[in-house]
């Protein structure tokens, strides 16, 4: 995990996956024995050491769902500070390579169209994420 102190605060930074399938895009919603109980996310994860954003995003992938994805496009990275910590969100456009989802660490996804994304329960930091993708879409 790569965790840098600046100003005497950790800063995380977070490769996430808006995952886009037929039309539709994955939401995972976090475990509630997680930080963040029970919100909705774009699946990723914390990257390692000497891992660059992509690698860690796919291994995350793997990880979390079991399945290979494609990048297709870098959205804009965009941060929330809890006071004790910032997370810096690397959020990728991507395309499901294999279609056999497994779970291993969320409580359960689902397959959303983009306008009905904001009726989740999002972390706060993943509503910029959304705002941008909206904006990919319409540039698309
Ligand atoms: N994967 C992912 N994490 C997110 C999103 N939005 C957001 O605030 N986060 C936060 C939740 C976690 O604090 C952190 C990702 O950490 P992680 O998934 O590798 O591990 P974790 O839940 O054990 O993290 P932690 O809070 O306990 O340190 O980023 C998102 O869209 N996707």
């Amino acid at each position: 995990m790569i965790e840098v102190l600046v100003s005497e605060k950790l800063v995380v930074r977070v490769p996430c996956a808006v995952i886009e399938h037929n039309g539709k895009v994955l939401a995972g919603q976090r475990s509630p024995a997680l930080s963040f109980p029970l919100k909705w996310e774009f699946p990723g994860g914390k990257a390692e050491k000497n891992e660059s954003d992509e690698e860690a995003l796919l291994r995350e992938i793997r990880e979390e769902l079991n399945v290979e994805v494609e990048i297709i496009h870098k959205l804009p990275v965009t941060s929330k500070d809890q006071g004790w910590r910032e997370i810096i969100l690397v959020p990728f456009v991507c395309r499901l390579n294999s279609y056999q989802i497994t779970l291993t660490e969320h409580e359960q996804i689902l397959w959303l169209k983009p306008k009905e994304l904001p009726s989740l329960d999002w972390t706060e930091a993943d509503l910029n994420v959304i705002e941008n993708y909206y904006e990919y879409l319409s540039t698309k």
